[in-house]
C-alpha cells in the first residue's frame, strides 16, 4: 500500500483541481461556488512514477458549532489523521487570511507532517501571497498552479522522503497472494486482507438513507446526513476494519432519474455513482421501504449485475414498518418478479436509524463476496455437465446432436465458465440459462452474476482482450429506456 496524501485548505482555494490533476480523471467536482467539495473523497494518485493515495476534504471552516460547515471541518479533522502527509493549499492571489492562519494552528498541532502550497500562483501572479505564506510557520512554500500543472515536480521531490519511508514500513507487511483461477478443485475463496479490502458501494435513489447507513457501519460520524435530498453531491470513498473484514466503502451520490438532472453538478454525481459501482465488488441496492423497486432501483440494480457486481439488496428504514411480515412478502415477490437476473440474491431488512438488521446485512455481504470469489473443481463441475446433459440432453438441428464435451471455469470475480461445444453457434440461449441456473442451484451460488460461455474446441480463450467496461458504457446503461424485465 502507498502512502496517503490529505489536501486540505479554505473553500475554493483550488483543493478539487488539484485532486483531479493528481488522479488524471475528473472525479471530483470543480466550481467556483465555495463549499462544493462536502465529504472526504479518496482517488488514486499518480506523480511521475510515484502512485498514492490522495484524499480531498470538504472545505476548512472557522464554524465550531453544530453547521454544516462545523461538520465539515470536524470530517477534514479526521482526513488529516488518517494521512501521512498532509498538503495545506492557500490561495496565492488572495494571500494569507484569518482563516488560513486558524488553519494553520490547528495542522501544526495536528499533524506530523504538513507541506505549505500556494496555489494560484501561476506566471508571476500571487508573488506577494506567497511571501507572506511564510508568516504561517510551516516552512517553506510549494508555488503551486493546480489548474496549469506548474509545481508538480517540486511537490514530487517533497513527497519523495514520505514514499520511501512508508515503503520501508510497508516491506515488513506480508506479500499479496493471487488466486490462481486456472485449475484446482478446491470450492475456495478469496479473503479480504489490508492491502486488497472488501469492496463495497452503497447505491440508492436520493434520501434512501445511505450517508445514514454507512455513518452507522462505520460507528462515527464521518458523512453528512440530512433531510434534504441529494446531501451526498459525490462518490467518496472510507477504509476501515469492518469487525476484522478490512473494508472500503463506497457513498454515492442519489442516482436521480437524468430528467431531474438540473445542472451540471447533479449531472456529474451520477457518473460519479456509477463509477462506485465499477469500482466495487459489492453492489449494496438501499431501497426506501416505503417506495421499494422504482424504476431508478431496478436500473442501479440491473446495471451491477451486468457490470458483474455481486449485488445485495438491503431495504432500509423498516422502523417505520408496521406490518412487516405481510411487506416482506410483497418485497420478495417483487424481487423475484421485477429482477430474474438477480435470483438468490440476498435480501435484507435494515433500519439504518437504529441499527437494527445491519449484523444480517453484514453477513449478506461477506455471503455474496464469498460466491463472487469462489471456484468450483473441475472434475466436480465436469461430472455435474454429464449429469445435466443427461437429465436433459442438447437439441439436435439438422439431426446431428450437439455435445457438450468439457467444461471448466476460467475466471472467478464473478465466477466465469467455458463449455467446450461441438456446434456452439446452434445450441440454443434456453439452454445455456438451463446450465446457469443449473450452476447456481448445484453449486451454491446464489445472487452472483454467472458468466457462461459456449465455445468450440479451435476457439481461443473467450476472455483474452476483452475489453474492460468504461464509465461512458455505464453512462449508457443508465440513459436506456424503462426497464423491461427480462
Ligand atoms: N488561476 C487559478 N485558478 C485556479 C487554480 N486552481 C483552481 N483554480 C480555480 O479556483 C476555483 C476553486 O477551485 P476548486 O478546486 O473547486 O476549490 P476547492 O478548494 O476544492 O473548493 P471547495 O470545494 O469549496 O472547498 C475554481 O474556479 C478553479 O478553476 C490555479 O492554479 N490557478
Ligand atoms: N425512519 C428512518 N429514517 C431514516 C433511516 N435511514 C435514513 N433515514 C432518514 O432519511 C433521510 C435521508 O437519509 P440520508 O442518509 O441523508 O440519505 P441518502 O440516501 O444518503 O441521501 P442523498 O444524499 O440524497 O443521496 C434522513 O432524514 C434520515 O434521517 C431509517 O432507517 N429509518
Amino acid at each position: 500500500m502507498s502512502f496517503t496524501l490529505a489536501i486540505v485548505g479554505r473553500p475554493n482555494v483550488g483543493k478539487s483541481t488539484l485532486f483531479n490533476r493528481l488522479v488524471g480523471r475528473k472525479l471530483a467536482l470543480v466550481d467556483d461556488q465555495p463549499g462544493v467539495t462536502r465529504d472526504l473523497r479518496e482517488g488514486e494518485a499518480r506523480l511521475g512514477p510515484m502512485r498514492f493515495t490522495v484524499i480531498d476534504t470538504a472545505g476548512l471552516e472557522e464554524a465550531t458549532d453544530e453547521s454544516l460547515q462545523g461538520r465539515m471541518r470536524k470530517l477534514t479533522e479526521r482526513a488529516v489523521q488518517m494521512a501521512d502527509v498532509c498538503l495545506f493549499v492557500i490561495d496565492a492571489r488572495a494571500g494569507v487570511t484569518p482563516t488560513d492562519e486558524m488553519f494553520a494552528g490547528i495542522l501544526r498541532k495536528m499533524s506530523a507532517h504538513v507541506i505549505l502550497a500556494a496555489n494560484k500562483a501561476e506566471g508571476r501572479a500571487g508573488e506577494s501571497g506567497l511571501l507572506e505564506a511564510y508568516s504561517l510557520g510551516l516552512g517553506e512554500p510549494l508555488r503551486l498552479s493546480a489548474e496549469h500543472g506548474e509545481g508538480m515536480s517540486e511537490l514530487h521531490a517533497m513527497l519523495e522522503p514520505v514514499a520511501k519511508e512508508h515503503a520501508e514500513r510497508a516491506e515488513a507487511a506480508a506479500p499479496v497472494v493471487d488466486v490462481d483461477v486456472e485449475d484446482g478443485e478446491e470450492h475456495e475463496s478469496w479473503e479480504p486482507t489490508e492491502a486488497r479490502p472488501l469492496q463495497i458501494a452503497v447505491v440508492g435513489r436520493p434520501n434512501a438513507g445511505k450517508s445514514t447507513l454507512i455513518n452507522k457501519i462505520i460507528g462515527q460520524d464521518r458523512l453528512l446526513t440530512g433531510p434534504e435530498a441529494g446531501i451526498t453531491r459525490d462518490s467518496i470513498s472510507l477504509a476501515f476494519d469492518w469487525e476484522g473484514v478490512p473494508t472500503r466503502l463506497f457513498d454515492t451520490a442519489g442516482m436521480r432519474k437524468k430528467a431531474r438532472i438540473q445542472d451540471k453538478l447533479e449531472k456529474m454525481s451520477v457518473t460519479d455513482g456509477l463509477r462506485a459501482v465499477r469500482f466495487a465488488e459489492v453492489v449494496v441496492v438501499l431501497l426506501d421501504a416505503e417506495i421499494p423497486f422504482e424504476t431508478q432501483d431496478l436500473r442501479i440494480a440491473d446495471l451491477a449485475e451486468r457490470e458483474g457486481r455481486a449485488v445485495v439488496v438491503a431495504v432500509n428504514k423498516w422502523d417505520l414498518e408496521t406490518e412487516k411480515q405481510d411487506k416482506l412478502r410483497d418485497l420478495r415477490e417483487a424481487f423475484e418478479r421485477l429482477l430474474p437476473q438477480l435470483r438468490g440474491a440476498p435480501l435484507v431488512t435494515v433500519s439504518a436509524k437504529t441499527g437494527r438488521g445491519l449484523d444480517r446485512l453484514r453477513e449478506a455481504i461477506l455471503s455474496a463476496h464469498a460466491v463472487w470469489n469462489s471456484r468450483v473443481g473441475t472434475s466436480s463441475l465436469n461430472r455435474w455437465l454429464s449429469e445435466m446433459v443427461e437429465a436433459h440432453p442438447p437439441p439436435a438441428p439438422g439431426g446431428r446432436r450437439i455435445k457438450l464435451r468439457y467444461a471448466t471455469q476460467v475466471k472467478t470475480r464473478p465466477p466465469g465458465f467455458v463449455v467446450m461445444c461441438s456446434l456452439p453457434d446452434k445450441l440454443p440461449e434456453s439452454y445455456t440459462r438451463y446450465l446457469v441456473n443449473g450452476l447456481r442451484d448445484d453449486f451454491d451460488m446464489p445472487g452472483t452474476p454467472i458468466r457462461l460461455h459456449m465455445r468450440s474446441q479451435s476457439d481461443k480463450n473467450p476472455y483474452k482482450g476483452r475489453k474492460k467496461s468504461t464509465p461512458s458504457r455505464l453512462r449508457k446503461h443508465l440513459g436506456k429506456g424503462p426497464y423491461k424485465g427480462t
